[in-house]
């Protein structure tokens, strides 16, 4: 599928300047339970009614992502990491601090991505993209790549009722809709893990061809590899909170070892470390190593 061409839009130039400005973020949730009262409460405070129990998803979360940076959000589960994408993309907003965010954003954060049930995958795509800006003539001269990177199953099914597709059919018209729209940010939330490995290769080639233009990518994932092939910076949020912002390496350190409690080889050096097991391994076993 053509992307738009890089001549067509401005996000090569400015290259690093400043997009999205995180600044003291936080959130607060209700956990859904309710908090007892003291005896203090009721006596001398003459409260009846027991407080609902509420903790920060995300709190004092500052950092600034630049125009064309690549950055991956680390974490295990219930880190905050969907929150702070949800507040980037403007769909849940801040109980402390602000996002500022200068460039229209492209979020893929949930699998249904905003798609409405009750509507056809066809009816989607014209009230995604148009949402997002995109004119009815745009739309319908991306309509056949949108698809046709979607696959025959969508093409398929364009006139059913998005709510009879799979999780995997879901995914790609989501990633297909929202990787053909003109916005500079990209925000990607786990969801590629759905798609089967020909499908999700075929979005890592897309993914690379939005980076080469000059886009500016958000990608949570817990898959390694991912990260490490596509970010180049990696932010690790633990209970809510920032732990690391740095190179993406480091911060997958950081992570993995936090996580599994034993030092943690980068991929490249892992291969060579396997081949030095294997040949070691060889060895005692008594093969020749040349
Ligand atoms: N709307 C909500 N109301 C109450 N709690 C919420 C809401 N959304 C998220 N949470 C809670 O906030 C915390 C952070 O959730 P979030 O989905 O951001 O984590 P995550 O890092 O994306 O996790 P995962 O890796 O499992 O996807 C979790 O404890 C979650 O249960």
């Amino acid at each position: 599928m053509s992307i738009p061409a890089s001549s067509d839009v401005h996000w090569k130039t400015n290259y690093g300047e400043p997009v999205i400005t995180v600044d003291n973020l936080g959130i607060e949730f209700l956990t859904g339970r309710k908090r007892s009262l003291s005896l203090r409460e009721i006596i001398f405070q003459r409260r009846m009614t027991h407080e609902k129990e509420t903790f920060w998803a995300l709190k004092n979360i500052s950092f600034q992502v630049g125009r064309g940076e690549a950055v991956g959000l680390v974490g295990s589960n219930g880190g905050g990491k969907s929150t702070l994408l949800k507040m980037i993309a403007g769909t849940l907003l801040p109980d402390e601090g602000k996002a500022t965010v200068r460039e229209g954003v492209a979020p893929l954060i949930e699998l249904t991505g905003g798609f409405i049930a009750e509507l056809s995958g066809r009816e989607n795509i014209y009230m995604a993209a148009g949402l997002h800006g995109m004119s009815k003539e745009k739309i319908e001269e991306r309509f056949d790549d949108i698809v046709d990177f979607a696959g025959p199953k969508v093409r398929d099914s364009l006139d059913v009722p998005y709510r009879h597709y799979s999780s995997g059919m879901q995914v790609r018209l989501g990633f297909a809709v929202i990787t053909c729209l003109d916005e500079p940010i990209i925000l990607v939330d786990e969801v590629l893990a759905v798609g089967d490995a020909a499908f999700r290769e075929k979005c890592y080639q897309r993914m690379e061809a939005l980076l080469e233009q000059g886009r500016t990518l958000f990608l949570v994932s817990h898959s390694e590899g991912d990260l490490l092939r596509f970010c180049t910076r990696g932010i690790y949020l633990k209970g809510g909170k920032m732990v690391l912002d740095s190179d993406m390496e480091s911060v997958m350190k950081a992570y993995m070892e936090d996580l599994l409690g034993v030092p943690w080889i980068p991929p490249k050096e892992r291969n060579a470390e396997d081949a030095l097991y294997n040949r070691r391994d060889r060895t005692a076993k008594g093969f020749k190593v040349e």
